[in-house]
């Protein structure tokens, strides 16, 4: 059930922003890492996870199929697989990572397995991955349009062997499916065919996450995955602060001209911190690592750039709501495929950042943006995340801009609107 909706006014920055902000993990390796966990072969822990809605949802749908995940304490989740099985009820909210990495495992369940989510959560796109399912041997009724509601007839193995899958519209089809392929009998060879896939940085993050665990995988041959039969090992992950949800807080350095840090941000990273870095620095940022953390700097210029996204595009509604504040035009291109996020983020940012006042072109696959005198709006969240962010970081600059609600934060950082209004009153 989606929660109530939590009109928010976003708070105006009292000066530049400098801060050092703790945030929780990274919310695509806490979701690996459960998934991981519950196929392992012995008990796994869990350091500095993020528990937000995402993950609770995961936790919850993992426990339905029998594995033991104990969440009490804040900073350690212990993960204690069991034998999978049905009749199973799960639902995944609105988080992709729980409808793509979760039915591979309903598959090696026994048992019947039902998935549904959120309203919005029906239309995010799913057939690839379902196809792909099928192909390898698995049993499943989706919903006439192809996606949730599903049912996974889980026959307590998968074959597994070849399939071929069209990634182009999430890099999750892919991963979804090789987080699980060590577990089916014949492991998995996973050809991708179709435009190319984005968020390649979260592919890697799959590949040495299911290696961190035991498993091979050869990523040598482009497109190409193959994950051998074998075990997976029950281990400590220890969670990166997450970079995607750091964004907005470097954003408010960069629009205010004040420096924020990002504290416990660890040496080697499986995060995409050198793209975000890049980006940051063409938009007129300064980012540095230091033993305290990684820190974004804004040196009173912001910038327009023209830049392709599709490595970091769950980037692109905070890159836009910079780029709505910069002194030139931007157009951020290849991602197509946030048209099936969590609402169709090209649309709705199109939409909002005109109601704003920006000058707005959509194309099929991005934005252009022509930055023009800001001036207060409703701004309609689409119960997105990465919406409130972007509203959030244009109503620093930009008086009575009026989210429609701030609660779809706790997809992943519940604590948003009180870190956020703490951040800007303060500074
Ligand atoms: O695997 C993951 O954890 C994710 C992969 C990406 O999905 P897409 O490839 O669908 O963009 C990213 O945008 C999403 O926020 C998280
Ligand atoms: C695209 C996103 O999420 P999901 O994991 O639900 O796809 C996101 O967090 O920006």
């Amino acid at each position: 059930m989606a929660a109530e909706l939590r009109p928010w006014l976003a708070p105006s920055a009292a000066g530049p922003v400098t801060a050092t902000v703790r945030l929780p993990g990274s919310k695509s390796m806490t979701a690996r890492a459960m998934v991981l966990a519950a196929l392992a072969d012995g008990r796994s822990v869990i350091e500095a996870p993020l528990r937000a809605r995402d993950t609770t949802l995961m936790a919850a749908g993992l426990r339905a199929l029998g594995v033991a995940v104990d969440t009490s304490a804040d900073d350690r989740w212990v993960i204690e697989p069991g034998p999978l099985r049905g009749p199973a009820r799960i639902d995944v909210g609105l988080a992709g990572t729980i409808m793509r990495f979760l039915p591979p495992v309903a598959a090696l369940a026994d048992g019947r397995v039902e998935f549904d989510g959120d309203p919005h959560a029906r239309k995010r796109p799913m057939g690839p991955i379902l196809d792909a399912l099928r192909a390898l041997g698995v049993r499943l009724e989706a919903s006439p349009t192809g996606g949730l509601p599903l049912t996974v007839h889980g026959a307590g193995l998968v074959e597994g062997g070849e399939a071929v899958v069209d990634a182009s519209g999430s890099s999750q089809f892919v991963s979804g499916l090789l987080l699980s392929a060590a577990r089916f009998s014949k492991g998995l060879t996973l050809r991708h065919e179709g435009p190319p896939v984005p968020s390649a940085p979260h592919l890697r993050m799959t590949t040495h996450m299911l290696r961190a665990a035991g498993a091979v995988v050869d990523e040598s041959v482009p497109d190409v995955w193959v994950v051998e039969p074998g075990p997976l090992h029950g281990r400590t992950w220890v969670i990166e602060p997450d970079l995607s949800g750091a964004l907005p807080f470097f954003a408010a350095a960069m629009v205010t001209g004040g420096a924020v840090t990002l504290a416990g941000w660890p040496a080697a990273s499986w995060q995409p911190v050198a793209q975000l870095s890049e980006l940051l620095t063409a938009l007129g940022g300064e980012v540095t690592r230091s033993a305290d953390g990684l820190t974004v700097r804004g040196t009173g210029t912001l910038r327009g750039i023209t830049a392709d996204l599709s490595e970091v595009s769950e980037m692109t509604p905070v890159i836009s709501a910079l780029a709505a504040l910069a002194d030139g035009p931007s157009e951020l291109r290849g991602v197509e495929h946030i048209r099936g996020h969590e609402t169709d983020r090209i649309a709705a940012l199109a939409t909002e950042l005109t109601k704003v006042g920006a000058g707005v072109t959509e194309f099929p696959d991005g934005l252009r943006i022509e930055p023009r005198p800001l001036h207060g709006a409703s701004f309609e969240t689409y119960a997105d995340h990465r919406m409130a962010h972007a509203a959030a970081v244009i109503g620093l600059s930009v008086p009575a801009v009026q989210l429609t609600d701030v609660g779809c934060t706790s997809k992943t950082l519940p604590e948003f609107p009180e870190l956020w209004s703490g951040l800007a009153t303060t500074s």
